[in-house]
């Protein structure tokens, strides 16, 4: 059977102490317990964007102020193909808070951990590592 391709939009949300907030997915989610970029998958008719703004309201309670592409990528799962389309956040109103009762945390970009996230995360980790050495 044909894979289902899903739209996912995720945000790498960074302060201007060069700290990642990351949430921790929760139970009954797949991939529970890793950790996350923020976001989720996009409704019918919405462009990356939106989804990204609306996912980041719903899921941490921040309103986006703007937003650049990071990385568009696909990774294969065994059940389904997912687009990726990641943005860097450096600006947005209001502090981020779980606001669905998963756990937040703010990490040094340089103390991020590819084992602790989804597979699909791995290559986009090992950038970010990258340039926080140039940091
Ligand atoms: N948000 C997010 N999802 C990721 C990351 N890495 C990764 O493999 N995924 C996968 C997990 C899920 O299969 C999919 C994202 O879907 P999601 O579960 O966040 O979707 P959603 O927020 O719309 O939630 P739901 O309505 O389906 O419960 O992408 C990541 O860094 N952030
Ligand atoms: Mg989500």
């Amino acid at each position: 059977m044909k894979k289902k391709l899903v739209q996912v939009s995720a945000a790498i949300i960074r302060n201007e102490f060069g700290q990642i907030y990351l949430t921790r997915r929760l139970e009954g989610q797949d991939f529970a317990q890793s950790l996350e970029f923020p976001g989720g998958k996009g409704n019918e008719g919405e462009t990356p964007e939106q989804t990204l703004v609306r996912e980041l309201e719903e899921e941490i309670g921040i309103q986006v102020l703007s937003a650049v592409v990071f990385e568009h990528f696909l990774f294969e799962y065994p059940s389904k193909i997912i687009q990726f389309h990641f943005y860097l956040v450096e600006e947005w109103i209001g502090e981020p808070f779980g606001r669905e009762g998963q756990e937040g945390i703010w990490l040094a970009q340089n103390e991020l951990d590819a084992s602790l996230f989804p597979p699909a995360n791995a290559r986009l980790i090992q950038r970010l590592l990258a340039e926080s050495e140039n940091c």
